[in-house]
């Protein structure tokens, strides 16, 4: 039974390297009787398009040229993919399908749709050998066997019987995009994008439950992502929305495509086989999901005026031009949005009851929820005009705008369009991860930023979670009595649920906010940002894992266009990366850096006289939220090694926590054991720190912790550890508490910037997150 339908596009199929991929997706992604329907590889369609052109000229040249192209990519991808005897089958099946073309060409026998099928059949077959030859059972299936017309029309019942017959249900059926046979058992296409169009037919014969378009962009979004960089993408759209994007000029969605699903439960994903991890955009039923705001581009359209339109004729011209054309009523009149190239097939389709009333127009159609359209249509004329576009034909309608102009939307228009038309709908969805010291301040103040924001975008907290609980809401948790609903409303989760949660909000943006100190929860970096996630991280695990998982994530945060922030770190609420990024950007190379970067570290420090006992003190320093939850992580010297790595790395440097040499504040013998272990123990700490402070006092000094990282032509220092600093030292006369981080650079070389003050503690971290977070919607805006 078909499951699944798959579609891979041609430029899914364009190399050998690419037919690789598809075969592993396929290997991932599907059982015994699943349909992967294939398109041509590459340029293939264009290729038999141009020969087919070129022989209706009799350029006997380049016919021949193209059949030697042909010959050549076919065979280029054979002999890549293919070894012994499935690559002589395919050699040989090749040479006589091209044969038996060069001979109807001789013989002028040729016709354009049995020609234009080759390109389906050749990319089946090949991916079908290519499966058999990595052992997975898959044979290859032509549509024509499938998919009848009469006279233009599926004929459905016949069609289905068909599909049940041929559809082999232990292996993948690999089956031909794009054609189709008429009663008379010629050859018919379906039209440009006609192998989408396959896949969701086949789904609605074969009764499966999802159709996915694999393709090269990573889904549907607000906009073409390939004019305007902050196009956003959307992982779930109304397929009434979808169908209007369809008729209006989006690129990746064809409305003849959504036809077969109207009536049906089968789920429509559109993802990316370049990046298989990356979250597709589902097209799913009305009022499953929000209604969005989109902005698509037309060009080169023709407005017609059509007299008594008759129902069906759409679709019947539709299918005669092999596009979805999209028609209207104003002011008593029907109009039909034509490409300009079909304008004279379609005047003569209606026969004389159609007429030009406007031509050679560009312009944009704005799709948008009904209560948005009436405001955004003035906004949209006003932001046209302000770039002196006067628009020549508008027409306003129930969840869309058409604006048809002499001049084409280029890239820069369309940005700004963008900006002020698409993002102020945007919203943010936050998910808050450790409720603890400085979690509980970052919430309290979050109500007062929200406000802050409000003119660019709408933030909700939707998810507030502890280490076993859960609350999750994704119309937005209140946050004035977070609490409580936290009490009486969360619930156990697994990490699983927390993905699937994640994966089906409806948002725009996604931002989880990593407050805990926790390594496992760290290790889910991945997972949200494949699940479209920004990350703001309080956290220093992520920041310091090995250095292969961390290029991996970073790779990807980069490629999904996401961001990452972790400011505070480093030096909690101290502009410490800001201030690195912001030299290194202008050009300045950091040579050293030198300070006290705990908090916990400088406040025990500075504290400490010999009158309170030492371990009392570091218990006084977790009830301020100094410290980490087992305060022996700062003890030992790990924390700050771990804020070493951070700035490091900021550096550009490839270092790892071994490579950065440590000293512990305390005796290697209490880092092992519970936490009340410790404190049983805590006479060897009080000991081991007196007589550091003593063998410091000897010297004039005082006992400090402290980390370097200096950086020669040859070599790179990376330490912290225990220091006895001199009196006067800037370093031993720290405000408890502060951090000092003295930066020395090619431009800061004799006299060092220096950047000191509270390294820790709940109000100015949960600040410092709050700075991150400003920063990451300055920057999604
Ligand atoms: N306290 C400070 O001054 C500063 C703290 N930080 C960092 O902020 C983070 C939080 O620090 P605090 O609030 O002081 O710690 P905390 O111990 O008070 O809070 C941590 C919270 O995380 C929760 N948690 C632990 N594992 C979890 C998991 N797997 N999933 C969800 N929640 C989990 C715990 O239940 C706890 O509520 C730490 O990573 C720390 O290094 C950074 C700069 C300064
Ligand atoms: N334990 C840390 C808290 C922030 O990272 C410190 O004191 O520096």
């Amino acid at each position: 039974m078909t499951q699944t339908v798959h579609k891979f596009g041609g430029s899914s199929l364009s190399s050998a390297q690419r037919y690789e991929r598809v075969a592993s997706i396929i290997l991932e992604h599907t059982q015994p009787g699943d349909c992967v329907v294939v398109s041509a590889a590459g340029k293939t369609t264009d290729t038999l398009v141009k020969l087919w052109q070129s022989y209706q000229q009799q350029d006997t040249h380049v016919v021949a040229d193209i059949l030697l192209q042909l010959n050549n990519h076919q065979t280029d991808l054979i002999t890549q993919l293919l070894h012994a005897d499935l690559k002589r089958t395919a050699l040989r099946l090749l040479h006589s399908e091209l044969t038996a073309i060069s001979e109807l060409i001789k013989n002028q026998g040729l016709r354009e749709a049995p020609l234009l099928a080759h390109g389906e059949v050749w990319s089946a077959r090949l991916l079908a050998l290519y499966l058999t030859q990595l052992n997975i059972n898959a044979c290859d299936l032509d549509a024509r066997t499938l998919f009848t017309l009469n006279n233009g029309q599926l004929l459905h019942t016949q069609n289905a019987q068909q599909c049940a017959k041929f559809i082999t249900p232990g292996c993948i059926n690999v089956v031909t995009g794009f054609i189709a046979s008429n009663t008379l058992g010629d050859t018919v296409t379906l039209g440009r994008n006609g192998s989408d169009y396959s896949a969701t037919l086949l789904a609605n014969y074969c009764h499966a439950k999802q159709v996915c378009i694999w393709t090269d962009t990573q889904g549907v979004y607000s906009t073409d992502p390939r004019k305007v960089s902050k196009a956003v993408k959307y992982n779930k759209v109304c397929r009434g929305q979808a169908n209007l994007l369809a008729r209006l000029g989006n690129p990746v969605l064809h409305a003849k495509t959504l036809s077969p699903l109207r009536n049906s439960d089968i789920k429509l994903s559109v993802r990316s086989s370049f990046d298989v991890q990356a979250t597709p955009t589902d097209i799913v039923k009305e009022g499953n999901v929000k209604q969005k705001r989109f902005i698509t581009t037309l060009n080169n359209i023709d407005l017609l005026t059509v007299e008594k339109l008759a129902e069906g004729e759409v679709a019947d011209v539709s299918q005669l031009i092999q596009h979805s054309i999209h028609h209207f009523s104003q002011n008593g009149e029907t109009y039909l949005v034509v490409p300009s190239a079909s304008t004279y097939k379609v005047v003569s389709f209606f026969e004389g009851r159609a007429n030009i009333s406007e031509s050679s127009l560009n312009g944009c159609a704005v799709v948008a929820p009904v209560n948005d359209i009436s405001k955004l249509n003035v906004l949209a004329i006003d932001t046209l005009n302000a770039h002196a576009i006067e628009p020549r034909f508008i027409h306003q309608d129930s969840g869309y705008i058409l604006l048809l102009t002499d001049q084409v939307i280029d890239s820069d228009i369309l940005s700004v369009l963008h900006d002020k038309l698409i993002n102020k709908g945007q919203e943010v969805a936050l998910i808050i991860a450790g409720l603890g010291n400085v979690g509980e301040v970052f919430i309290e103040q979050l109500s007062a930023q929200f406000e802050r924001f409000s003119d660019d975008f709408t933030i909700k907290l939707v998810g507030l979670i502890r280490s076993e609980t859960l609350l999750f809401n994704p119309s937005g948790i209140n946050i004035a009595d977070w609490k409580t609903h936290f009490l009486s409303e969360s619930k156990a989760y697994n990490n699983q649920t927390l993905l699937n949660i994640i994966s089906e909000l409806d948002y725009e943006h996604k931002v989880v906010v990593d407050i805990t100190a926790s390594e496992a929860f760290s290790q889910l970096y991945p997972e949200f940002v494949a699940l479209d996630c920004h990350l703001i991280s309080a956290n220093k695990y992520a920041g310091t894992a090995d250095t292969a998982w961390y290029k991996a994530l970073r790779t990807s945060i980069s490629e999904r266009n996401l961001h990452w922030r972790y400011n505070t770190s480093v030096g909690a609420g101290l502009p410490v990366n800001f201030a690195l990024a912001d030299l290194q950007n202008s050009g300045d190379k950091i040579t050293r850096i030198e300070g006290v970067f705990s908090g916990t570290l400088s406040w025990l420090c500075s504290k400490f006289d010999g009158t309170i006992p030492f371990s009392d003190l570091v218990l006084e320093a977790q009830k301020m939220g100094f410290t980490e939850p087992d305060p022996r992580e700062d003890l030992s010297g790990r924390d700050m090694q771990r804020k070493l790595l951070i700035l490091a790395r900021e550096l550009g440097l490839e270092l790892d926590l071994d490579d950065i040499s440590l000293s512990a504040l305390m005796p290697e013998t209490l880092a092992i054991g519970s936490w009340d272990d410790f404190l049983a123990n805590e006479s060897t700490l009080n000991d081991f720190i007196d007589a550091h402070a003593a063998n410091a006092k000897a010297q004039s000094s005082v006992l400090r912790y402290t980390g370097l990282l200096e950086i020669t032509e040859n070599k790179v220092t990376a330490q912290v550890g225990i220091t006895y600093t001199p009196i006067g030292d800037a370093l031993a006369n720290l405000t408890p508490g502060d951090n000092i981080f003295v930066i020395n650079s090619k431009w800061y070389s004799a006299n060092a910037l220096v950047i000191q003050g509270p390294g820790a503690g709940t109000e100015v971290t949960a600040a410092g997150i709050h700075s991150d977070l400003y920063w990451l919607v300055q920057n999604i805006k």
